[in-house]
């Protein structure tokens, strides 16, 4: 049989949940009074969709194939992603063979290099990157993690990020991770808060568990200093996007400060394998957080894991649902994974990217086998409403 070759590209957009997770009713833990670089306004400071975090919305890309099969994948990016995909990037996946995703990765990058590199535009190119590993596994029949080289071992375990890492226990994860609420420009009682809610965490959990605390780039170096300092009594066991995703030399800074055996995380806004190339020579972090929705998808993934594992860093990828577990599971420097608590308070597991995909798996005690279907093994809900806004 000959390779099937590329015949449409296709971008839409939908909103509420999704891929674009914080873009949730009001009342969810995700736009708690969650400490961002923007807390330093007051008005900014009670709820992050204030000052826009949901714009967004998400981007779903579909791309067809000469044989019928078709592949699709959702991100983050809305309208401008869509634009983006129909405008620009389709020219370099229509008429390409299914197999030759390199070439048209490279072909995506170095032709949006002029106005590219990072942010929206590598959402986009990784969203065109995985709706092309769905639409292989598909023509092959093959789940994702195969063609990446296979499992190296049986199934995945999780920690959960959300508000109640108590409950996350119960549910048999293997960590919390808070988002932290106060920042610097509220001062020592906010700094007194943000210890109390850990203390309080740790007393509910236990002292096995683990406990870790997602800044959201909203400190700087002196206060995430005094924090993990103050956090060690609680046993906290790392400190993640403490900084700006820039202030590469803060973070090398902040890794030197902090009790030893606190790990510094980071890496969930830097993109392709050049920005981690940063962070990774610079000594910045001990684990690098890449979402693969957003930092080049799986093709780039690939790259930026093995230089991460020369530089004995973890892979512990940021959110990311399916496009996480199916990379996850085959890697041995990713030992773990990140499940995002979509209940609005918290209190029960359902699929990261709810509604918006059919048979989207979920950790159940805290563990899930990679499902064996073709390609990501998802489909895409038909009661989720979705526009095309650059239709060619
Ligand atoms: C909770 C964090 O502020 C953010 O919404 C999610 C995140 O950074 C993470 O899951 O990591
Ligand atoms: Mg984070």
């Amino acid at each position: 049989m000959s390779t099937p070759t590329i015949t449409h590209v296709r971008a839409f957009t939908v909103r509420g949940g999704g891929a674009d997770y914080h873009d949730q009713d009001h009342g969810h833990w995700i736009d708690d009074h969650i400490a961002t670089p923007m807390s330093k306004y007051p008005e900014y400071r009670q709820s992050r969709q204030t000052f826009g975090l949901n714009v967004l919305g998400t981007l779903v890309v579909e791309i067809e194939a000469s044989s019928g099969e078709v592949g699709f994948a959702v991100t983050t990016g809305g309208d401008i992603g869509a634009w983006i995909v129909e405008k620009h990037l389709a020219r370099f996946v229509e008429g390409q063979k299914v197999t030759d995703i390199e070439k048209m990765w490279d072909q995506m990058f170095n032709g949006s290099l002029f106005y590219g590199r990072k942010g929206i535009v590598l959402n986009a190119i990784s969203g065109v990157d995985l709706a092309l590993w769905d639409l292989l596994g598909k023509v092959r029949q093959e789940p994702v993690y195969h063609l990446l080289g296979g499992a190296v071992r049986d199934e995945l375990q999780f920690y959960a990020t959300g508000a109640r890492p108590d409950l996350a226990q119960q549910m048999g994860f293997i960590g919390g991770k808070l988002p932290l609420h106060h920042g610097p420009a509220e001062g020592e009682e906010g700094l007194r808060k943000n210890l109390e809610l850990l203390a309080d965490m740790r007393q509910r959990v236990g002292d096995d568990f683990w406990l870790m605390y997602d800044c959201w780039m909203s400190l700087d170096v002196n206060y995430a200093t005094r924090l993990a300092q103050k956090a060690q009594e609680f046993g906290l066991k790392w400190i993640e996007e403490a900084l700006p995703p820039d202030d590469y030399w803060g973070y090398a800074e902040l890794r030197r400060n902090v009790p030893k055996g606190m790990l510094v995380t980071t890496g969930e806004h830097e993109a392709t394998r050049w920005g981690f190339r940063m962070l990774l020579e610079m000594g910045c972090c001990d684990i690098i957080q890449p979402d693969v929705g957003w930092c080049g998808g799986i093709t780039e993934l690939i790259k930026i894991s093995a230089l991460a594992d020369a530089h004995n860093a973890l892979v512990v990828p940021h959110g990311s649902s399916v496009y996480s577990y199916h990379f996850v599971i085959t890697r041995h420097n990713s030992p773990f994974a990140e499940f995002l608590m979509m209940a609005p308070q918290a209190d029960k597991v359902v699929p990261m990217f709810n509604p918006l995909l059919l048979d989207e798996p979920v950790p159940v005690n805290g563990r899930m086998k990679v499902p064996d279907r073709p390609g990501f093994g998802v489909r895409l809900n038909p009661d989720c409403a979705l526009t095309r806004p650059y239709s060619r």
